[in-house]
């Protein structure tokens, strides 16, 4: 069998920390993977948890550009604002070969690679949290020099955090609108729900309960092949029942409208910053 490329995750908070459970739950073996992190206690925490090796910033300034010497793959998981002067870090000492892949919303593949050194592999992803369960989706824009060899290697690394699909780079803010972000809808949705079930008078304990089950059990019929999430709200509509009740509620109140309008504002923020890295640069 051949041997596992060598991963380096260059910041390990949520969502970095989520596709690397989703990996190593993939099976990745756990001695070719290092992560970074600024803070010793964080770099324990994971250590732990995860049984890889993490280097901490506050203990070795040299932490990313160690772990991203060794890496055929580095997973950059820093905020947006962070991804630059990262890859600035890390790019002089990259393996011939290595491919750098961000998981920041916003962050242009073009910042990318102008931070890199000329020819750099690199991949954009949008990812979302759900990765360490292995039920994650990740969409993935390919930059210039990314070989297709490197697209597949990505994509099957990936694969151990859930679905992996290829969008180009002009949808990816549309993409971290509805599963980038949408983890955080689907939890709010359990918050509202688990709270008007109590103020409906039921034990809040209960109450959470009720809403957490009932999401992640529609969500798992979601998952089942030939969903469809009509067909699925239909069946639990009866005429003139108390489905259809609450949900002429949802529509005199125009809930897709704002869900539509979240949506938007969720992209409108990305390209905003976007806009804020560029004119930084
Ligand atoms: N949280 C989510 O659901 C999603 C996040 N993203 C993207 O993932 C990226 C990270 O977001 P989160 O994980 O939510 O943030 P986070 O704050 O939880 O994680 C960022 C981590 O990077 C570490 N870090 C920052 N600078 C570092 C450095 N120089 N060296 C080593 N470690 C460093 C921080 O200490 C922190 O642990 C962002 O760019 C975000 O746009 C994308 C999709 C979904
Ligand atoms: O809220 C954010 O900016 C990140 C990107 C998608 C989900 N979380």
């Amino acid at each position: 069998m051949p041997t596992s490329p060598r991963i380096s995750f260059l910041g390990c908070g949520s969502m970095n920390e989520a596709i690397l459970g989703g990996i190593l739950a993939g099976g990745f073996p756990k001695d070719r993977v290092t992560a970074t992190v600024r803070r010793a206690e964080r770099a324990a925490e994971l250590r732990v948890r995860h049984g890889i090796t993490v280097l901490a910033g506050s203990e070795d300034e040299a932490a990313n550009r160690n772990a991203a010497a060794e890496a055929d793959v580095l997973i950059v998981g820093v905020k947006p604002a962070g991804v630059r002067a990262m890859l600035t870090e890390v790019g002089p000492v990259l393996k011939p070969g290595a491919v750098v892949v961000s998981v920041a919303a916003a962050v242009p593949l073009e910042l990318m690679e102008a931070a890199l050194p000329a020819g750099a592999q690199v991949i954009r992803t949008m990812p979302n949290t759900p990765a360490k369960l292995g039920r994650g989706v990740t969409a993935l824009s390919a930059g210039t020099a990314a070989a297709p060899a490197s697209v597949e290697l990505v994509r099957s690394l990936l694969a151990g955090t859930g679905r992996v699909v290829q969008v180009p780079e002009e949808q990816i803010n549309a993409v971290g609108s509805v599963s980038g972000s949408g983890p955080a809808y689907a939890f709010y949705l359990a918050e509202a729900m688990a709270k008007a079930g109590a103020e409906l008078g039921l034990e809040p304990e209960l109450a959470v309960l009720l809403a957490a089950e009932t999401l992640a059990g529609a969500g798992a019929m979601l998952a089942e092949p030939g969903a469809d999430a009509a067909a699925l709200r239909r069946a639990v509509t009866s005429p003139n029942g108390t489905t259809e009740a609450a949900i002429g509620v949802f529509a005199d109140r125009d809930l897709p409208g704002i869900i539509a309008a979240g949506m938007a504002a969720a992209a409108e923020r990305s390209a905003e910053i976007t806009g804020e890295l560029n004119a930084a640069s």
